[in-house]
């Protein structure tokens, strides 16, 4: 077994990201490597991002993202930000053009440590979701959890930031709802034939939400940065908020601004933790050992 390949543990916003350096190999992490890697207390994680050579001209990288489950993501905004920190303290560089399997993704990393990643234009199309029946207006669908004349949640909207989301809006505290409970109903519900990520948001400003997700293929996590941006121009498009807002995750802020032009900047923060190797088809790995040289 050999582990050659590293990582790093990192995390954005408590969104648990290991960034596994897959440059120069032909391989791909295994979903048997993820399921082993997130089965360990100590590396345990939401989305593996791994690093791969660019496919195409004038990217610096492709991304491949997985879920906890080994399942694939197609976007992943705390952890494209851990990937834009990981190879800023490497190259020295600040700004960054990745390819996924969603498209191109600009990223940069700023004077104060932040990175905003231009997570491109959302879509609203019942197809683009995937929803899988005909909803024209996707602001708001029919959907419930709960008694069916009384129901706990209901009418999210839903939108697609290269992955599926549906947003439910409370008045209350998005922490009374028991999303452990009704998060892998949602995720699995017929209506989205690729599942979903489920989020719970309460609007507390024209500027500000709070909101908490249940991920598709990892469970509630402290942050999802796609959630937040599908949640703030979910907020925008229903007339809940303007543009530009605050949304606060169980780990804290991210600043979300949905340009003119459509795209959607996400803003926030990426913390190093620890780094070692790995076997991209196992999982097995070890801890960077420090103080060699
Ligand atoms: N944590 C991620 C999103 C993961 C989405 C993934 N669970 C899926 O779409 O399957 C983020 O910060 O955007």
């Amino acid at each position: 077994m050999a582990l050659e390949a590293a990582f790093a543990k990192m995390n954005g916003l408590g969104n648990a990201i290991i960034v596994a350096d897959m440059r120069g190999r032909a391989d791909r992490v295994s979903p048997e490597a993820a399921r082993a890697l997130n089965a360990d207390p100590a590396t345990r994680f939401d989305q593996i991002m791994a690093i791969h050579d660019p496919r195409v001209a004038g990217t610096h990288n492709y991304i491949e993202i997985l879920n906890s489950d080994g399942s694939q993501a197609q976007a992943c905004g705390n952890g494209t930000r851990c990937v834009v920190q990981a190879l800023a303290a490497e190259t020295g560089q600040k700004v960054f053009t990745f390819q996924t399997v969603a498209g191109i993704l600009n990223a940069e990393e700023h004077e104060d440590g932040l990175i905003s990643v231009d997570m491109g234009k959302p879509r609203f199309g019942w197809q683009d979701i995937p929803l899988a029946e005909e909803f024209r207006d996707t602001r708001m669908i029919e959907l419930q959890v709960g008694p069916i004349d009384a129901p706990v949640l209901h009418s999210p909207s839903v939108a697609s930031m290269g992955n599926p989301h549906a947003i439910f809006w409370v008045e209350g505290d998005v922490s009374d709802y028991d999303l452990p409970r009704f998060g892998p109903l949602l995720e699995n519900h017929p209506i989205f034939p690729e599942r979903a990520n489920i989020s719970i948001a309460q609007v507390t400003a024209d500027d500000a939400l709070t909101l908490r997700t249940w991920e598709r293929g990892a469970g509630l996590t402290r942050a999802c940065g796609s959630a937040a941006c599908a949640a703030a121009v979910s907020a925008a498009r229903t007339g809940r908020t303007g543009r530009h807002v605050t949304v606060t995750v169980p780990g804290g802020p991210l600043d979300i601004l949905w340009r003119e032009d459509d795209h959607v900047i996400m803003t926030g923060p990426a913390e190093w933790e620890f780094s070692g190797r790995f076997d991209p088809a196992s999982g097995a790995w070890e801890r960077e050992t420090e103080g060699a040289a």
